[in-house]
């Protein structure tokens, strides 16, 4: 009979042990030597080219995302080739500022343009030197399915509560793009591995494009300190679990230090997620949450992102957003206007946001001829045939809107589908008397933070729009209560965006309120919106990963487990396993003996069907009785009348049945 506690020796020993260390004596199949950690990594960290230098004293974070923070551009002088910039709207760019000026950073994703194989090595070396930036190449076949096909298709709307109910909602699970994501996160392992320094490096991942990314990086090294930032919403439970590779996304995650999302409410979703399909429990200390994981604490962070101030403040110094926005002034002049400001996905809501602006404008007849929608839609990044739906759904309504309620030299809704650049969106800001955004579902979005700093306005573009510095600004929001800005807005009016008549009331109120009102709402998330900006985010997740890696060097650690199934065992310095040796020598010295056995699963297999003990558990038990230096309880959670059954002929076996509640 194998009791359990053995066979799970056994499942210890069964993991891949190609890469991870040497191999144990007495358990011929454990893939992991026990160890103090910083023995175990030893053999990577010396086979790991490190094309970066590392300086000794400066830390260094990898941040790795699926974008690199940089655009590409075509040389245009004959030669070919390629050059490249910093892209000042990224996240990740931004971020920078927050980790000081002695963290040196590098960067890991792809980059938007298609690379041709030939140019690759060229490009790659050009990034790194110049810009620390490490490209993950994909073939363009490889990108679609990871991309356009699990990214977009599955994961995206499923994290946005869409269940593929049709296979014109959302798309169906394939498991060939389930394989290309997976691919595609080992190619990200990779290029970490090109240039990590293990023992001193941090590593910070983003969003739902590399999550399992965690457990190949693991797996390299059992103690990479390892942040992950997942920049979707984490949907409830109920939505999660549909999908069929909920364990393996799970597992992953929790092979980070630190996991951390926008809201109180993504997070409560993930730690659920966990304790329904995983069984693990978490504790929250000193405001910390953590989850205990095979030993390892993985902590919970709960901050939303901000934006980049300095940036937003830079480009509305610029003059031709004093000009645009002049020139919005006078095209805008005699009219209040309402602004939003959206990617054409499904998830947006921008049609539930033009159903209101017709609703206010049935309601409210004054409102004709004097308010004006300004939508600007980006165009949307996902390519499914729900995008083309949103599209020309916003086309038909905008269109009926304007018809009905238009007339020479005023539309009701006007929409602007070109791109635009940032200063001219900072223009439509400033003119605005009311930012609306209305997503049925959105991890963040930071419009209505671009909104409430643009509102502060400058001294140029105060003189533009005739303002009196002295007196206090003002703005207004209607903000979806399903996006992840909502908790961080206190004064703003929250809707539910697919209740057309509240939001078309929300609209008129938030025209009507006071303008003392508007400076208070303002004032409070100015304040807010100042402070936390994108550089105090990124200082305080690199000061809790920090925290959370810590005790790293304390632990001893064992990597287990196939492919997504790998996790890394921790346990105490303290800890030994059993040695049958000592056992047997200590149990041979003891004059008195308490031995308390469990039963099902340690004396019993669980796949064995019939549990009742067989002659040979029966004999055991009576020899261990027999020797009078020993008293033996067997505890179990079964009751008493089945144990007093099975256990009739062990006389002087005690029993705590039902976990002691009956004992004998
Ligand atoms: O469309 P993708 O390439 O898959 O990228 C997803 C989106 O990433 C960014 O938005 C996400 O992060 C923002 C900052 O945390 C957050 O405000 C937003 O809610 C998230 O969805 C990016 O800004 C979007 O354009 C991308 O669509």
């Amino acid at each position: 009979m194998v009791s359990r506690s053995y066979s799970n020796l056994l499942d210890l020993a069964s993991g891949d042990n190609l890469s991870f260390g040497r191999v144990g004596k007495r358990l011929p199949r454990v893939m992991t030597v026990a160890g103090i950690i910083s023995e175990l990594d030893d053999e990577n960290t010396n086979s790991v080219g490190s094309d970066v230098p590392s300086s000794v004293s400066q830390e260094r974070m990898i941040i790795v995302g699926n974008q690199l923070p940089l655009r590409a551009h075509r040389r245009s002088d004959g030669d070919g080739g390629w050059y490249f910039s910093w892209d000042e709207d990224s996240l990740l760019l931004q971020l920078k500022d927050g980790l000081g000026e002695d963290v040196e950073v590098i960067y890991i994703g792809c980059l938007r343009e298609n690379i041709d194989p030939s140019e690759q090595d060229d490009v790659a070396q050009t990034l790194l030197e110049t810009f620390k930036c490490v490209p993950a190449f994909l073939s363009p076949d490889l990108f679609s399915k990871f991309y356009h096909g699990f990214c977009k298709q599955q994961l995206w709307p499923l994290f946005h509560y869409m269940l593929p109910l049709s296979p014109d909602l959302g798309g169906r699970f394939d498991r060939s793009l389930w394989q290309a994501y997976v691919s595609v996160n080992k190619i990200f392992a990779d290029k970490v591995m090109e240039v990590i320094n293990p023992d001193d490096d941090f590593v910070w991942v983003h969003d739902y494009h590399l999550m399992v990314l965690p457990t190949f990086l693991r797996k390299r090294f059992n103690r990479v300190k390892l942040g992950f930032f997942l920049h979707s919403p984490f949907p409830s439970s109920e939505i999660y679990r549909t999908l069929p590779v909920r364990d393996e996304l799970l597992r992953a995650l929790l092979n980070s230090d630190l996991i951390g999302f926008h809201t109180f409410d993504y997070a409560r979703h993930f730690l659920s997620c966990c304790s329904r399909m995983l069984g693990l429990g978490y504790q929250s200390k000193r405001g910390y949450i953590g989850l205990e994981y095979y030993g390892r604490t993985v902590s919970i962070k709960i901050l939303p992102v901000g934006i980049h101030m300095g940036q937003l403040k830079s480009v509305m110094h610029l003059p031709e957003t004093e000009s645009r926005t002049a020139e919005l002034r006078d095209q805008f002049r005699g009219c209040t206007v309402l602004l939003g400001v959206d990617d054409m996905d499904i998830f947006k809501g921008i049609s539930l946001k033009l159903l209101a602006m017709e609703q206010l404008l049935v309601q409210h007849p004054d409102c004709r001829g004097k308010v004006v929608l300004v939508q600007i839609a980006n165009p949307a990044r996902g390519r499914g045939r729900d995008v083309q739906e949103v599209q020309s759904e916003t086309y038909s309504t905008a269109k009926r809107i304007n018809e009905t309620f238009g007339r020479p030299g005023y539309s009701p809704v006007v929409l602007i589908d070109t791109p635009l650049q940032f200063y001219e969106r900072i223009a439509y800001y400033m003119i605005a008397e009311c930012c609306l955004v209305t997503a049925v579902r959105d991890g963040m979005n930071l419009i209505p933070y671009e909104y409430i700093i643009c509102r502060q306005g400058n001294e140029k573009l105060d003189e533009t729009l005739q303002l009196d510095p002295s007196v206090p600004k003002k703005s207004m929001l209607v903000v979806s209560e399903f996006i992840g800005c909502s908790p961080s807005l206190s004064g703003a009016i929250r809707v539910n965006p697919w209740n057309i008549d509240a939001v078309a009331e929300a609209m008129d109120h938030a025209l009507v309120v006071p303008e003392s009102e508007k400076q208070l709402r303002h004032e409070k998330h100015y304040r807010y919106v100042s402070t936390h900006d994108v550089g105090y985010w990124a200082q305080s997740f690199l000061q809790d990963l920090e925290r959370a890696c810590r005790d790293h060097l304390r632990r001893r650690c064992w990597g287990i487990g196939f492919g997504l199934g790998f996790r890394v065992i921790a346990l105490d310095p303290n800890f030994r396993k059993l040695s049958l040796d000592h056992i047997v020598s200590a149990y041979k010295r003891c004059r008195n003996r308490a031995i308390l056995l469990d039963y099902d699963g340690t004396m019993m297999a669980p796949s064995v069907t019939d549990k009742t003990p067989n002659p040979e558990v029966i004999g055991f038990l009576n020899s261990l009785c027999r020797d009078p230096k020993n008293v033996v309880f067997l505890v179990s959670g079964r009751d008493k009348k089945t144990l007093t059954d099975w256990f009739s002929s062990c006389e002087k076996l005690g029993l705590a049945a039902e976990h002691g509640y009956f004992m004998r």
